[in-house]
This record gives C-alpha cells, structure tokens and sequence, in this order.
C-alpha cells in the first residue's frame, strides 16, 4: 500500500509492505526489508509475548537489515490501554536504548498513525538526487522534477 506525508514543504510517499508477522514466514522478511528507508515494528500493549518478538525483529535488522534503516516502534491497540500487559514508559525505555522513534497507536480508531509516519518522514535523510535505486519512499515535488533544483529524499 501507499501512504503519502506532509513533510515540511514537501510530500513523502511511502511504498508500504506488511509483512506476515508469524515465525512460518520469518525467513520471507529479508525480502521485504531489505533496501528499505524504514521499518515500523508492530507489537500488541496487551500482549507482553509480542514485546518480546519486537525485540527479536529489532535484533534481525540490526544484524540484517540496511545500515541506516530508521527503526519505529508502534504499540497498537492503544484503544484498550486498560487490558494493557506493556507500560509506554517500558517501551519508550527499550525505544530511546535502540534509537527508535515509539508511539501508541490504535489501528482500529486511526490513532497516531499520522504522528507515526511523520516522525520517520522527519528521520529519513535526504537522497542524493542521483541515486536511481528505490529506498522505499519516494518524494513529489509539488509536480516539478528534481531537476529544477530542489532536493530529492
Ligand atoms: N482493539 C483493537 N484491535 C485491533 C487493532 N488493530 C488490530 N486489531 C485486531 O487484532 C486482530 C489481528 O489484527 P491483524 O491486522 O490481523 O494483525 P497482524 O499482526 O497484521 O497479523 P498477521 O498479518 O497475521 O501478522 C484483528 O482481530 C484486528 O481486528 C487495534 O488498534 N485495536
């Protein structure tokens, strides 16, 4: 799927894969994370068990995944933060030990998922305009190409 974010001036447009979340499909996920800008790592605050695995999928792209790959991490089911197994100071701790952007976020209700996607906006460098290969967003420019000056992400 795609999802486009307002980014200062301009427009960022993610190429989203979701990738299947049990260990039968593990060993698919290189292909999806490789040569990506970003990964968002989903886990349930009302599941410790998927606290765990985050921290599972954060090691394989530290080991694995590209060098400067901005890491995110969403607590989902926010919505249901009174059956709650996972603390956000808990998460914003292990967050802040592996320098990954943390928010709560409810699928279900549209919550924080815009703050999400504009927190990595923020984090992705700028590509150099030269670089032909797809990190996994792409940047519009209001409808003018990067040749008339203007910065490519
Ligand atoms: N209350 C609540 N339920 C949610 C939320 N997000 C997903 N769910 C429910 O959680 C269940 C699992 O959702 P999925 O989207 O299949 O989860 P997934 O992690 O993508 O699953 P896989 O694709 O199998 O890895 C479904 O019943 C959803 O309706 C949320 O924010 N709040």
């Amino acid at each position: 799927m795609t999802k486009t974010v307002p980014c200062g001036n301009e427009l960022h447009k993610f190429l989203i894969w979701d990738t299947a979340g049990q260990e039968r499909f593990h060993s698919l996920a290189p292909m999806y994370y490789r040569g990506s800008a970003a990964a968002v790592i989903v886990y349930d605050i009302t599941k410790q068990d998927s606290f765990h695995t985050l921290k599972k999928w954060v090691k394989e792209l530290k080991e694995h995944g590209p060098e400067n790959i901005v890491m995110a991490i969403a607590g989902n089911k926010c919505d249901l933060s009174d059956i709650r197994e996972v603390s956000l100071k808990d998460a914003k701790d292990y967050a802040e030990s592996i320098g990954a952007i943390v928010v709560e976020t409810s699928a279900k209700n549209a919550i924080n998922i815009e703050e999400l996607f504009q927190g990595i906006s923020r984090q992705i460098p700028p590509l150099d305009p030269h670089e032909k290969g797809n990190n996994g967003v792409i940047c519009i420019h209001g409808g003018k190409p990067p040749s008339q000056g203007r910065r490519c992400c």
